[in-house]
């Protein structure tokens, strides 16, 4: 697919009325909502609806979940736009709701892109994100960028540790359609900082200026 001249940015792991504000001031293109119960940044269906009623038009309403139940899925739906995976959930799983959605994959030793973009291949992206044994995402961590191909039959949507201070060189090194962070722009697990937003913000667009690409 054709490169971006401008990387699309999600945040993510928002639960709070006036950092849902702040980022859509600030300019982000999507904003994530964690309904995984295991996170500190959970919230659950009723947030979820207060909170996704104050987003406008063209920003992507994304809910993160975690090998869900079907009745979890349903309960939310209708307050999403894209449906976000980090679990070990098949693609007829994902596809389930009838909503679009991306696969987050964890970047474990041997993890064979190319096979994971074919087998979920009814994806909208795939998520790239860190690895850690027993943890779903959400770590904080970066991994070695160097590991995506720059061939992939997906767009990439590049996660994991990600702050104002190394998000322009992720953006040089891997070229992502998009990039999502969630601990690099908190103040504590679910509480955003509006300063930090803007500055990843910032990064991301200076970052857009110096590429060159074809
Ligand atoms: O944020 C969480 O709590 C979370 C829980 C379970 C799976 C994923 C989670 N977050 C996602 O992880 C990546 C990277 O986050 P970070 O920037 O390293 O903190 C991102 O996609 C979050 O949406």
């Amino acid at each position: 697919m054709p490169i971006p001249t401008r990387t699309r940015v999600k945040f993510c792991g928002l639960t709070r009325e006036e950092d849902v504000d702040a980022a859509v001031a600030a300019g982000a293109d999507a904003l994530g909502f964690v309904l995984w119960p295991g996170s500190g940044r959970a919230i659950d269906p009723e947030r979820l609806a207060e909170l996704s009623a104050r987003i406008p038009a063209f920003v992507t309403r994304v809910g993160l979940f975690v090998d869900p139940s079907p009745a979890l899925v349903d309960r939310c739906v209708a307050h999403l736009d894209l449906l976000q995976f980090h679990g070990d959930e098949s693609p007829a799983t994902c596809a389930a709701a009838g909503r679009a959605w991306i696969k987050a994959l964890r970047m474990r030793d041997g993890l064979d892109l190319h096979a994971a973009a074919e087998t979920y291949r009814g994806a909208r992206a795939l998520l790239l994100d860190a690895y850690r044994p027993g943890v779903p995402g959400g770590t904080g961590e970066t991994f070695d960028w160097s590991r995506i191909p720059a061939s992939l039959v997906k767009p990439v949507i590049l996660a994991g540790g990600l702050t104002p201070d190394n998000v322009g060189e992720a953006i040089a090194a891997v070229r992502p359609f998009a990039v999502d962070v969630s601990g690099g722009i908190e103040a504590a697990p679910g509480v955003k900082e509006t300063a930090r937003m803007a500055a990843f913000l910032r990064a991301v667009r200076w970052a857009d200026d110096q590429r060159s690409d074809p």
